[in-house]
């Protein structure tokens, strides 16, 4: 990929797909295409295969999906398994047609069982049961590391797929139905203190285990993979089997969700008291990823989450005003 090459970075505007625009251009890429939700739904299959024939990207960052935090996943069950399937074999479909050189594939560490050994490794993949608030969204993005795998073996295609672990970061969704958790406490005790109010209800027990990594850290490391790392460095060239050729990205660190919530409290300031609503699903009891592999290939996070959490109030705070 050098500075002119003609890059598609699907899902611009979101928490992580805005942090890799951010990236790219700060590194000097100046063939950046994008289009908004409103511009192209990556749904239909028509609209998408005409606009690869019309821009024929020679790089794709498929940061485009349907997301949302464990109630909106157990809600919206049918929404997330059809929306994102959609997305990913039209992207991926239209990349292997149109000669893509290389797509960048977004998963999620929610692909992994929901009792995997912890810290999860990339082969514990299909090993056991998923945890059900997310099945759907997990089903769909193993399905989209199964076909750019599938692609790359049948078709000879570079399509690498990453696994996110939580992230968060500017420009994350803050709606406190639908929202991820740390972006859900950071609003809830943001208002509760300017209300001056007497405790923020926490989802759940606050013992489950999560790992987060800062957007920016993601996004560099999505541009560290498409620069550096090729499918054929993903599997030893004697065996047979090829399989669970995707990669890890995460900080190997986790936190107890009341842990989190502390943080987040002296962070943003909140004197009231936490109170853990057990009516609320606690999801998988802990999701630790073993990014070993992404750091063998040379790439490390650098925000560790106290100081993530600062950038993000900060930058939240300045949004509300
Ligand atoms: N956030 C997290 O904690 C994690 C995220 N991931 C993965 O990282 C990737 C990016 O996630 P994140 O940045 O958080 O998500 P966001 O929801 O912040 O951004 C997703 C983007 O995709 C766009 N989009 C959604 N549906 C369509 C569609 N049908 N057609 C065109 N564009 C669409 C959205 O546009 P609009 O808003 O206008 O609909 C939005 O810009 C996803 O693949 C996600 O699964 C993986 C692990 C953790
Ligand atoms: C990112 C990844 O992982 C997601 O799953 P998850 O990690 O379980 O998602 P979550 O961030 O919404 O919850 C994490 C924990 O936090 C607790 N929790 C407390 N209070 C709030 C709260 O106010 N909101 C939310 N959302 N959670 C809360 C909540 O009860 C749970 O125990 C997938 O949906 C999927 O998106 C995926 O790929």
């Amino acid at each position: 990929m050098n500075k002119t090459s003609k890059i598609y970075l699907a899902g611009h505007r979101g928490l992580v797909g805005s942090a890799i625009l951010k990236t790219l251009t700060c590194k000097g890429y100046s063939n950046i295409i994008t289009r908004t939700h409103g511009e192209l739904d990556l749904t239909d299959q028509e609209a998408v295969r005409a606009f690869f024939e019309a821009e024929k990207p020679e790089y794709v960052f498929l940061a485009a999906a349907k997301v949302g935090g464990i109630v909106a996943n157990n809600t919206y069950r049918a929404d997330f398994i059809y929306e994102n399937l959609q997305i990913q074999n039209n992207v991926i479909h239209q990349s292997y047609v149109h000669g893509v050189k290389k797509l960048l594939f977004l998963g999620s560490t929610c692909i992994y069982p929901k009792n995997a050994p912890q810290p999860m490794k990339e082969d514990s993949l299909l090993t056991s049961e998923l945890e059900y608030t997310n099945e759907p969204y997990a089903i769909a993005k193993i399905a989209g590391i199964k076909m750019c795998e599938s692609y790359n073996l049948q078709y000879g295609t570079n399509f690498i797929s990453v696994m996110p672990t939580n992230l968060y970061g500017p420009n994350d969704n803050f709606d406190l139905e639908t929202s991820h958790v740390l972006p859900a406490l950071m609003r809830k005790m943001h208002e509760a203190k300017e209300q001056n109010a007497p405790s923020v209800e926490i989802w759940g027990s606050g013992t489950p285990r999560r790992e987060f990594l800062y957007s920016e850290d993601m996004a560099d490391a999505c541009v560290f993979v498409m620069e550096k790392v090729d499918f054929k460095d993903l599997y030893g060239s004697t065996c047979k089997e090829v399989r669970n050729t995707h990669i890890n990205i995460g900080t190997g660190e986790d936190v107890s969700i009341k842990a989190l919530a502390e943080l987040i409290k002296k962070s943003v300031g909140f004197k009231g008291e936490l109170v853990f609503n057990t009516q609320k699903p606690d999801g998988t009891l802990i999701k630790r990823t073993d990014p070993s592999k992404l750091h063998a290939l040379g790439w490390k996070h650098n925000v560790e989450l106290e100081e993530g959490v600062r950038r993000v109030y900060g930058w939240y705070v300045g949004q509300r005003q």
